[in-house]
């Protein structure tokens, strides 16, 4: 036996270099500019359409399997009154969504989106991050980023990332406090709705938990330490859909701290990714500024769930749409400009 790290494959996929796309990039580019509209008069529907080449290889892109995957976790620190909601709701709102009534249910079917709920264990909290870690070990770890493998079974050709889990605007908080530097307080919001005093509570258990792990700086190790198991299945998740060409759209804030690992490990690892919206929680701004993305929408959305994931999907579906279904001016016999 050696003693070879459970993370090594998982560094070994954040370090690898994405397949050479340019030629797809270049044909979807040239077509663009022969479709039946004035250049660029599709702003960042016509972007979209090149990121979709760039990740997949395909041109003109398509979008034939689109899928949000909820991964659903509890957490052991959500006991010290940082969320609004008890952690009961997880399982609860797993049956909703099994039930088809859950926000995304609804999205999902308005748009043409498959829908994977996955229950990473709901029963069984990780640690009180603001005490211990969340993971037992490197290999509970690993085993969990590897199960994000799951997320692109079945030819997922786009791939939105969502979450449920009572207590994880805090344990996003630590993660991107950890690696990104700041206070709790910089990286702290209302999550499900906390407010006043107990906001300013949920701060200082961030800072426990930050604390903990000082000096720490091994993003893999961190993700063991703060957890948790949605985070960590999404960075899995972001992984794979990289090494297989699938695009991926993340969601909210939670969603996002799992792309800031994976950033931790090598900034260009999250190329693949989209970020759908500009979630209502007020730190995931200064997330996305610290991964130098923009995102597509801003809703005031802040449920989780891969609600606004879908959104978004929706909108890329639309822009693969335009791009592969729109006549040139050849074809319809348009004039081009004067
Ligand atoms: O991702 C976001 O932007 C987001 C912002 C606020 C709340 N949430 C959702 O609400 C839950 C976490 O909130 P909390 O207050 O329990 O930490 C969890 O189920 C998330 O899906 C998610
Ligand atoms: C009801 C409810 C639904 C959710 N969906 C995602 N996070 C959630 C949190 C709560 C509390």
């Amino acid at each position: 036996m050696t003693d070879r790290s459970p993370f090594e494959d998982f560094r070994a996929l954040a370090r690898a270099d994405r397949p050479d796309t340019a030629a797809a990039v270049a044909a979807t580019r040239a077509r663009e500019a022969q479709l039946t509209k004035p250049a660029g008069s599709l702003g960042r529907l016509e972007a979209i359409s090149e990121w979709l080449a760039s990740v997949t290889g395909r041109a003109p892109p398509a979008v034939d399997r689109p899928r949000v995957v909820v991964f659903a976790a509890s957490h052991g620190v959500a006991d010290r009154g940082v969320s609004a909601f008890p952690s009961s709701v997880n399982a609860q709102m797993l049956a909703n969504f099994r039930e088809g009534k859950a926000a995304i249910n609804q999205i999902c079917g308005a748009y043409g989106i498959g829908l994977s709920v996955f229950d990473l264990a709901v029963d069984v909290p990780t640690g009180d991050i603001a005490e211990v870690d969340a993971f037992a070990s490197e290999r509970d770890t690993a085993a969990t980023l590897a199960f994000g493998l799951e997320a692109i079974a079945n030819n997922v050709d786009l791939l939105g990332l969502g979450e449920m889990g009572i207590g994880n605007t805090t344990v996003a908080a630590a993660l991107c406090a950890a690696i990104l530097g700041g206070s709790g307080a910089d990286w702290a919001g209302p999550g499900t709705g906390v407010t006043g005093s107990a906001l300013a509570r949920k701060a200082e258990v961030i800072d426990l938990a930050v604390a903990r792990v000082a000096g720490e700086t091994d993003p893999f190790i961190l993700l063991q330490r703060i957890g948790g198991r949605e985070i960590a299945a999404m960075a899995g998740a972001i992984l794979a859909a990289r090494s297989q060409g699938v695009p991926v759209v993340v969601d909210g804030y939670v969603a996002t701290s799992a792309a800031v690992v994976v950033h931790a490990m090598n900034p260009a690892a999250i190329d693949h990714c989209i970020f759908a919206h500009r979630s209502a929680e007020p730190a995931h701004a200064r997330a996305m500024a610290a991964l130098g993305v923009e995102p597509l929408l801003d809703l005031g959305m802040r449920l989780g769930e891969g609600t606004g994931a879908a959104l978004a999907m929706g909108l890329i579906k639309a822009a693969a749409a335009c791009h592969s279904g729109m006549a040139t001016f050849a074809e319809a016999g348009v004039d081009g400009p004067a």
